[in-house]
């Protein structure tokens, strides 16, 4: 810190009584770590002994002894963790608030967790998600007010200070008022990326607050521009979810699906820094696989979107089919599907045992449809036969003593009728006494097979055999659909079946499989999740989420994504209005249009580019960091070792300045083999990104435009060697990502502007034209438009 700072920050009038609290707010945590330490040995020689006991009495007090010093280890370590955790930076900002109706003002301090004085227990940190630091998020000194345990509470807010403290040390103090405000996001936003996403708390804006305390009883979609903290929101909502709904399920019950394996990757260093760590994060198809409990093939959805990037007939094939997959109107062809099996599945026939009827296959058949009706359709068959075991053994009985008493009836009646002695007598009661006999041996049979008898006539067809029969009969997905033409069943049909003859799937059938999972079978409890998180939701089809929340039975989805990335868009989403309308009637919707990943330079090109396209997309703005404009350089494609040298020539530059995470973005998987190929002997710490890899620190990653969708670099090389961007909706999005992924520095470089679709923006003066020729010794390809 310069001097100068130094300087004012001890001009501040609270300057030294801040450095005392902090000191006291570090001794006290230092003090309650270890006493901590000294509850969780207690705790641990406690379960020794308790341990101990239960091996010599097995009393139930012992085994209680066992839990309760079991749960206070539990408490002892997260409170280690938790606080440990905060003590080099106990809080970052303090509100002083004086409630209405009260005279005293108090003084609160906010950090990651919270802190209570053990004696008289007032706050000495306050959580940031508890419903009094909503102020410092939201309100603006002067009067204001905030939500508490469902009741408004308001006050007088007559401070918000702002601290920066680093290693237990007070660096700064920042007394926020109108024009101070973005002081400390610009400072945060001016670092650089470490290939992993960070947690916000301290800077968290007014909008964002909102989305990440919205209510938590009601699903919430969000459109949030590229860069606008989508992510990062989502991760501190789970964060808030927990802290103020934690006790109504455990974090295993919540679960963030991720776009690939590498975004996960990304986003799993924030999450313990925001005490999230036990939840659920995992890949749609990832959660499908193990759901579905089977070992599926999938044709992988990013071959089927290179073939669409390159476009030909059969993709225009593929668009079709997987828009038709993804939508509502498949849906109700499942619908009509299932409704089928459930009725030819429903019993009709009476339940007999020997000749006496137990249960009328009518009322079986309303139990069934009607009554049953909340259980998936096997599990009602279960209930059938549950239902059908129990009367069975309260019946047999009764009709066992029936019938003795209807033979002995009978027999007196005989006995009393006739003469003793005569032999027709004698043959009668033998007769009698067999046909007794074999009645009640026969009861006594059947009613060990009944059951098995009576069920067996249902079968419960798998799944998967159910999905595929259907799917490759055009009869069968004429006879169910509204709306499919003859031709477009039989191109459906013909379609699957090629895929499935490879013993094969694709993503979009996994939505109809889950689906029919949970109406069939239902989903077994360890994959039925309470609470979701989607990220980057725009990638996914109407169908997907119907499937998921009829699945999981619940509507508290977390949803966030952009349009405008909507790279998947052929699978079916095109807009978040069908979704609200059809799927999530009670949802929040918002939006986000600010963004802070970037310059404005660069964000004022990236909106450029997304406006060639033809769609009615809100322009992103971008929050007020200026850096260098985006810049432009002539390549030759036939000079790799030129193009190598350029290259290698700017990562050493932008390494120079310490913009340390750098990736090349290329068009395609293929592109970017030929970029990694032509680096391949370079002495850069080269990465060529796969999907299922971690990125390696410290190197400068190669990777396709789609896989670069939600991360973050410090600096952006677009480059094309042989595959240009083409002036059509899918190309744009690619190109758009690409450009909205770095925070500092975006480098174009191809043969022609027109390659990156430049020459359409160029004109606007966006764009730098960077001078190539101090690399060009032999040829000289200086840029000129
Ligand atoms: N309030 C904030 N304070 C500081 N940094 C912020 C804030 N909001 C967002 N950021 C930063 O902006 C960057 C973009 O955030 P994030 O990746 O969550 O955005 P996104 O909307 O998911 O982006 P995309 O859709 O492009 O993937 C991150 O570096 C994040 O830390």
């Amino acid at each position: 810190m310069s001097s100068k700072k130094q300087k004012s920050i001890r001009d501040h009038k609270d300057y030294q009584s801040e450095v005392e609290r902090l000191e006291f707010t570090k001794e006290y945590i230092k003090s309650v770590l270890e006493m901590s330490k000294g509850n969780k040995e207690l705790f641990v020689e406690n379960l020794k002994e308790a341990f101990a006991d239960l091996d010599t009495s097995d009393s139930s007090l012992s085994y209680m002894n066992l839990l309760t010093n079991a749960q206070y280890l539990e408490l002892a370590v997260s409170e280690l963790e938790r606080l440990s955790s905060v003590i080099g930076k106990p809080y970052f900002s303090r509100i002083n608030f004086t409630s209405s109706g009260d005279t005293n003002e108090e003084i609160l301090y906010i950090g990651k967790a919270s802190l209570f004085d053990r004696v008289n227990q007032i706050p000495i940190i306050v959580d940031w998600r508890s419903p009094i630091a909503n102020v410092y998020y939201d309100g603006r000194l002067g009067n204001v007010t905030y939500e508490a345990y469902g009741e408004t509470q308001s006050g007088y807010l007559s401070l918000k200070r702002q601290y920066d403290i680093e290693n237990g040390l007070l660096k700064d103090i920042r007394d926020i008022d109108l024009t101070t405000h973005d002081e400390l996001l610009q400072k945060s936003l001016a670092g650089k990326a470490d290939n992993r996403l960070t947690e916000i708390v301290a800077t968290i804006q007014n909008e964002q607050n909102e989305v990440i305390r919205a209510s938590l009883k009601h699903p919430i979609i969000v459109q949030g521009a590229a860069g606008s903290g989508k992510t990062t929101i989502a991760l501190h909502r789970i964060s808030y979810f927990l802290y103020s709904s934690g006790y109504r399920f455990p974090p295993e019950k919540l679960m963030i699906l991720a776009p690939n394996k590498l975004f996960i990757d990304y986003i799993s260093a924030v999450l313990p820094d925001l005490g999230v760590n036990k939840i659920k994060q995992t890949t749609y198809i990832e959660f499908m696989r193990n759901c579905l409990g089977k070992k599926l093939t999938l044709i992988s959805p990013n071959s089927k979107l290179m073939a669409l990037i390159n476009g030909n007939e059969k993709s225009k094939m593929i668009q079709w089919v997987s828009s038709y997959k993804g939508s509502l109107d498949f849906k109700e062809l499942i619908d009509h599907y299932l409704k089928e099996i459930e009725y030819n599945l429903a019993p009709s026939e009476d339940f007999m045992i020997e000749k006496s009827r137990l249960m009328r296959g009518a009322k079986l058949k309303k139990l069934f449809i009607n009554e049953f009706q909340y259980l998936p359709i096997y599990k009602r068959l279960d209930k059938i036969k549950n239902l059908l075991a129990n009367d069975l053994r309260l019946k047999k009985l009764l009709i066992l003593s029936k019938l003795n008493s209807k033979y002995d009836d009978a027999l007196e009646k005989l006995l009393f009728s006739s003469r003793p002695e005569s032999e027709k007598r004698k043959e009668k009661v033998v007769n009698f006494m067999d046909s007794k006999e074999k009645r009640i041996s026969s009861v006594e049979k059947e009613s060990k097979v009944a059951i098995k008898n009576y069920m067996a006539a249902f079968v419960k067809k798998d799944i998967f055999t159910l999905y595929k029969e259907l799917m490759s009969s055009p009869e069968l997905l004429q006879k169910y659909s509204r709306t499919l033409s003859e031709a477009d069943s039989k191109r459906i049909s013909n379609y699957c079946q090629r895929i499935f003859a490879k013993k094969a799937l694709e993503l979009e059938d996994l939505a109809p499989l889950f689906y029919m999972k949970a109406k069939l079978e239902g989903i077994e409890e360890p994959y039925k999740m309470k609470s979701i998180f989607i990220d980057e939701a725009q990638d996914y089809s109407y169908f997907q989420f119907a499937a998921l929340k009829e699945g999981f039975e619940t509507d508290l989805f977390t949803i966030v994504g952009d349009l405008a990335q909507g790279i998947h868009s052929y699978r079916g989403l095109n807009s978040w209005e069908p979704l609200v309308k059809d799927i999530f009637p009670n949802a929040n919707y918002q939006t986000l249009q600010k963004s802070y990943r970037t310059t404005v330079e660069i964000m004022q090109l990236a909106n450029e580019i997304l406006s060639i396209m033809d769609k009615d997309l809100p322009k992103v703005e971008p929050v007020i960091r200026h850096g260098d404009k985006p810049r432009f350089t002539k390549i030759d494609p036939a000079n790799l070792e030129q193009i190598r040298a350029i290259l290698e020539h700017d990562i050493q530059l932008l390494k120079k300045e310490e913009l340390n995470s750098i990736a090349i973005i290329g068009r395609t998987d293929k592109e970017c083999t030929r970029i990694h190929k032509m680096l391949e002997n370079s002495k850069l710490p080269i990465q060529l990104l796969e999907e299922k890899e971690d990125m390696k620190k410290g190197s400068i990653v190669i990777l396709p435009s789609y896989l670069s969708k939600g991360l973050e670099f410090d600096a952006v090389l677009i480059l094309t060697l042989e595959e240009s961007y083409r002036e059509e909706e899918l190309d744009i999005k690619l190109l758009y990502v690409a450009m909205t992924r770095p925070m500092h520095r975006l480098y174009l470089y191809a043969s022609a502007p027109s390659e990156l679709l430049l020459n359409r923006v160029m004109d606007h003066g966006t764009v730098h034209i960077g001078d190539n020729r101090k690399y060009c010794a032999q040829k000289d390809t200086t840029s000129e438009f």
